[in-house]
């Protein structure tokens, strides 16, 4: 019987249902085969950990110590299987996800870790292992003897699809299938729900390029909006634990993003592949108990984050305290002692002159402030005491430690920040680092409750010149701060290796104080220089090169497809940046075309309100997926009232700086002109806002001249 013609064996896509269903029920087999063997494993480890505990207690000789040791590392083998199996859902790939039929006739299964069935044969390689490189390295021009690139993709336990690549067709036997429409197109076809997932079984070859570059110093991602570089440096923190865990498990691995909405949409990604020891930071939460989320006006920012405030808060930290006396009256063998306010005042300059931390200098404090009253002492007429008598006496006397304690307080970062608050003190501070209207701005943000993202930074930087306050820390304490896995306190400086998202928004100040945590750290930083929103390059260029210090090892890998939105959406996004702050080589390419242009609408002011709530609903109901309201940093509070009755878990109001890094099936954008005129970086911000959206954009203004 002859074959329809889209039955074809060699070189061509076989659509044939049959085929497919047949194709499918082969790697069922192997996937329970998997399976099977995982639930025979949990069953082994646990005899074996009752059996390992009864044998290390009673043992006393070494090989029984030894066995036991076996044992435990077996168990903790069962432990990691049990936790990615119970993080594996139906929104991820499963567990088994790759196959790779080689020109020998061999097979290898590629999944998120690696199982040996009970003879010790290879049931599926870890995707992280050299023996799986091919499955993301080979292409058509070097396929790496491998004939067939099979994904497999399963709901939970169940094989759902397969998308084979044929590399070799030359090579391929009668036998072999090929079906499917190819994995990656698939996948990036499918709706965005809240977290960001894992591409382990798509990833491309240039990002595996970057993924599996050594961990050695400095490690650059660059490339435009939705290349893959978040999810690259996700998956190359797995790679790098999976390859050399004991060096860089146990000092701790930190991925910082720019705020909590990106760490709270990439927090899946890397549990889902087994990772659940990497510490996830946004850079408005690196200290205890701050969760900073308040974006401050572009120009305040500025001036926040630029190196000028390191001087400013030296000379803040040097200044009385705001509640600190301003006279100091002490009895002693029937004369009254006093100090007035100069006095004081150079006193403390004395005691800073020592240049010792203040929290440390207390003591220092105590002294100078003795030897002031010893000279007072000196100059009263008629009176004759000993300067040794005077020391101790007053120095043990309790009313004087008190008057210690208010003079020379503990200071808290948050505390002397706070303070600047008062515009005086800050003009005192600032001298001619700040001008007028600098100091108008900045007193003012400070008189707030909460703190901005840029703040954190600032807090961090008085951290350090304040030092900490004086308290013991017991052995526990230090113990538990270098166990894997655990949350680390906000002054641990030896990760072992820090990522950095969307590094080109990075302030110096922000440099700074990453850089305190990775004293020793290689570092892989990711960013695009076309979505910069920070205004002085050259200056924040410089703290980065600081930051990182003498590492000389450096490599840069750059990624060139935009695999998140539609190439339409794309063009009108590219048009507002090309030929102005991005050159064509700048620009990724973008990979799929939906037929669906964005939709452009001019309307009046007054209309804008409904004009937003309507295109949220019929977005709403053309994607299965999330819809995102974006609006410039100065409408954002009238989009919420706008938006306020309509309910849905799929809609996600963000301005256009905290929309950096996520993603959304549709957005509407709001006022694209204000997010070009509030920004101090052109019409960056913009291109950020343009590109966050997967299938469908709609744009709207009141703007007559936009988009020209
Ligand atoms: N190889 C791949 N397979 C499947 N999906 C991919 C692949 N590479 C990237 N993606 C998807 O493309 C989207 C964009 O990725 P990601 O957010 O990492 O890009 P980005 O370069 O960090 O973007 P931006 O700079 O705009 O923040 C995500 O949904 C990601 O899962």
């Amino acid at each position: 019987m002859a074959l329809p013609s889209h039955f074809e064996h060699r070189g061509s896509w076989v659509s044939q249902a049959a085929v497919r269903q047949a194709e499918i029920a082969i790697e069922q087999k192997h996937v329970d085969v998997v399976y099977a063997r995982l639930a025979d494993m949990r069953v082994e480890a646990a005899e074996m950990r009752d059996r390992g505990d009864r044998l290390a207690h009673g043992a006393g000789r070494e090989a029984v110590f030894e066995q036991a040791s076996m044992l435990y590392e077996r168990d903790v083998m069962v432990r990691y299987a049990n936790r990615i199996l119970q993080t594996l859902d139906s929104e991820h790939e499963g567990l088994v996800f790759g196959r790779l039929d080689d020109k020998t006739g061999e097979v290898l299964y590629v999944g998120r870790l690696g199982i040996r069935d009970a003879e010790f044969e290879n049931l599926v390689t870890d995707w992280r292992a050299p023996a799986a490189a091919a499955f993301y390295q080979a292409t058509a021009e070097q396929p790496m003897d491998v004939v067939r690139r099979r994904v497999i993709r399963s709901t939970g336990q169940q094989v759902v699809e397969i998308d084979d690549d044929l590399l070799m067709p030359d090579a391929q036997p009668e036998s072999m299938q090929v079906v499917g429409e190819g994995a990656l197109m698939a996948t990036l076809n499918r709706a965005r729900g809240d977290a960001m997932r894992d591409i382990v079984a798509t990833i491309q070859k240039e990002q595996d390029e970057a993924i599996r570059a050594p961990w050695r110093g400095v490690t650059e991602i660059t490339g435009g909006p939705g290349t893959g570089k978040t999810a690259v440096a996700l998956h190359r923190v797995a790679y790098l634990l999976y390859r050399d865990r004991k060096r860089l498990g146990s000092a701790g691995v930190l991925v910082l993003g720019p705020s909590t909405a990106f760490t709270s949409y990439i927090s899946r990604v890397l549990p889902s592949m087994g990772e659940d020891s990497v510490e996830l930071r946004s850079l408005g939460g690196l200290l205890d108990g701050i969760e900073a989320t308040r974006i401050d006006p572009a120009p305040i920012a500025a001036i926040k984050g630029s190196l000028r405030m390191r001087r400013v808060l030296k000379k803040a930290l040097r200044d009385t305290p705001p509640d600190a006396p301003t006279e100091m009256r002490i009895t002693y063998q029937g004369e009254v002692l006093k100090l007035n306010e100069q006095e004081l005042v150079k006193v403390r300059r004395q005691v800073h002159s020592l240049g010792r931390l203040p929290n440390r200098s207390r003591v220092d404090a105590a002294e100078a402030l003795l030897e002031a009253l010893w000279r007072k002492a000196e100059s009263y007429e008629g009176y004759h005491v000993k300067k040794k008598d005077l020391l101790i006496d007053l120095g043990e006397r309790i009313d004087f430690h008190r008057f210690v304690v208010v003079f020379w307080p503990v200071l808290s970062p948050a505390s002397v920040l706070r303070s600047l608050g008062d515009r005086a003190r800050l003009a005192r501070a600032a001298g001619s680092t700040l001008s007028a209207r600098e100091l108008d701005q900045l007193a003012a943000s400070w008189r707030t409750d909460d703190w901005s993202v840029a703040d954190v930074a600032l807090l961090d930087e008085l951290r350090t010149l304040i030092g900490p306050p004086p308290r013991r820390r017991n052995r526990r304490a230090v113990e538990e701060e270098h166990e894997p896995g655990r949350r680390r306190p906000e002054n641990y400086e030896d990760y072992s290796h820090i990522v950095v998202d969307e590094s080109q928004d990075l302030s110096p100040m922000q440099w700074r104080m990453i850089a305190r945590r990775g004293q020793y750290a290689s570092w892989t930083l990711v960013g695009d220089p076309v979505q910069s929103t920070w205004p002085d390059v050259a200056e924040a260029t410089q703290a980065r090169d600081t930051a990182l210090g003498k590492r000389t090892t450096r490599r840069r890998f750059t990624l060139r497809t935009n695999y998140r939105n539609s190439a339409e959406i794309f063009n009108l996004a590219a048009k507002v940046v090309r030929g102005k702050v991005a050159t064509d080589d700048e620009l990724p390419r973008a990979v799929r075309d939906t037929g669906i242009e964005p939709s452009v609408e001019l309307v009046a002011e007054a209309s804008l309100p409904g004009a937003v709530r309507d295109a949220a609903r019929e977005l709403l109901d053309q994607v299965d997926g999330t819809v995102g309201i974006i609006g410039s940093m100065t409408s954002i509070a009238k989009v919420h009232s706008w938006m306020s009755g309509m309910d849905d878990d799929r809609l996600k109001i963000v301005d256009a700086i905290e929309a950096k890094g996520l993603e959304y099936d549709a957005v509407v954008l709001v006022e694209p002109t204000e997010m070009v005129t509030e920004s101090m970086t052109g019409p960056r911000a913009l291109y950020v806002a343009l590109t966050r959206a997967t299938q469908r954009l709609t744009v709207l203004t009141t703007d007559p001249s936009w988009p020209s």
